[in-house]
C-alpha cells in the first residue's frame, strides 16, 4: 500500500517472529517462552551466528519440544543485518504474512507484541519506539540513550525520513512490504540496518506508524553494540544523505 493509509488493508498472515542471536545461552529460553505466551499463535525462528556460548544447541532442544519454534543455524557471526535477512527469506519461503524483528534479550517486550499487531492492521510497516510520547527506556546507561536519540536525530535530518526512532529494533512487517524494499540490495550489517529498512520504507511510500515502546535494559549477556558498528552507522547514514542530496554515490557504491 502506498497511498499514506488510506486503502483498506488485507487480512494479517501468520505470524512469525525473528530473534537474531549471538551469545544468548542465558537468554533464548526465557525470550521464546514469553514469546509463546504472549502471542500463543505465532511462530518464532531463532537465527543464530554459530554462537560459542551454544545458544543454538539449546535453541534445537527447545524446537524438538514445541513446534512453533524453529531455528536457523548460520556459518559465523555476519552481523545483525545478515541474521534477518536469512530470517525474512526463510519466513517468507515458509509462507509467514507478518514477519516480526525481536532482540533475544528482554529489551523487547513480548507482552507488547499484541499492540504492535493490531497497528499492523492498519499498515504496511510498525516500529516499536522509544522516543514518541508514551515510549520509553528503563535502566540504559545515559550514554546509550545519547547515541540513540542522537543516532535517530542525525538519520531523520540526513535522511528526511519523519521517524522518532529510526534505529529501534523491535518492528513487525507485512510480508508484501519486505517484498517492497529491495532487500537483495541491503549491505548494511550492525545496527545501521534498521535505518536503512526504515529510510526504505518510506522512500516507498509504505504507510509506517510508529507505537510506543517500554525498552529494557538486558539483565543477561553482553550488548554487541561495538566501535565497528557505530562507523558503519555514521558512514553509510551520511553516504545516503550525501546520494539523496547530490546523486554521488560514495565509496564505489558500498553504501547502497
Ligand atoms: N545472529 C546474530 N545476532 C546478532 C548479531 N549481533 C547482534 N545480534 C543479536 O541482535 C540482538 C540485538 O543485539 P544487542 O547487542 O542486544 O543490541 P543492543 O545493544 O541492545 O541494541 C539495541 O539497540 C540498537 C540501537 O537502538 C538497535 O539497533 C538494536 O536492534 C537493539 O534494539 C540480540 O538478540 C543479539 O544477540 C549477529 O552478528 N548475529
Amino acid at each position: 500500500m502506498k497511498d499514506g493509509g488510506q486503502r483498506e488493508y488485507g487480512p494479517l498472515g501468520a505470524t512469525l517472529v525473528i530473534i537474531p542471536t549471538y551469545n544468548e545461552a542465558e537468554n533464548v529460553k526465557p525470550i521464546t517462552a514469553r514469546v509463546r505466551t504472549a502471542v500463543p499463535e505465532a511462530h518464532i525462528l531463532v537465527a543464530d551466528d554459530n554462537s560459542p556460548d551454544g545458544t543454538g544447541k539449546l535453541a534445537d532442544e527447545l524446537a524438538a519440544e514445541d513446534d512453533h519454534i524453529h531455528v536457523l543455524h548460520r556459518k559465523g557471526k555476519e552481523g545483525l543485518g545478515a541474521a534477518y535477512l536469512a530470517g525474512f527469506r526463510w519466513g517468507i519461503e515458509n509462507g509467514y504474512g507478518v514477519l516480526v524483528e525481536m532482540d533475544a534479550d528482554g529489551s523487547h517486550k513480548p507482552e507488547e507484541l499484541p499492540r504492535l499487531l493490531t497497528a499492523l492492521k492498519g499498515a504496511d510497516l510498525v516500529l516499536g519506539s522509544r522516543w514518541v510520547p508514551g515510549g520509553r527506556v528503563v535502566n540504559w546507561p545515559k550514554s546509550r540513550e545519547f547515541i540513540s536519540r542522537g543516532g535517530s536525530l542525525y538519520s531523520r535530518l540526513m535522511l528526511d525520513v519523519p521517524i522518532r526512532d529510526v534505529t529501534g529494533g523491535f518492528r513487525a512487517f507485512r510480508k508484501e512490504t519486505l517484498e517492497g524494499l529491495g532487500l537483495a540490495d541491503v549491505a548494511s550489517q550492525g545496527y545501521c540496518f534498521q535505518v536503512d529498512l526504515a529510510r526504505r520504507a518510506v522512500k516507498a511510500g509504505f504507510h509506517v506508524v510508529e507505537v510506543p515502546i517500554t525498552f529494557v535494559e538486558r539483565e543477561l549477556g553482553d550488548s554487541k553494540m561495538s566501535r565497528d558498528i557505530l562507523v558503519e552507522a555514521l558512514w553509510r547514514v551520511t553516504a545516503w544523505g550525501v546520494t539523496e542530496r547530490t546523486g554521488k554515490v560514495l565509496g564505489r557504491g558500498k553504501s547502497r
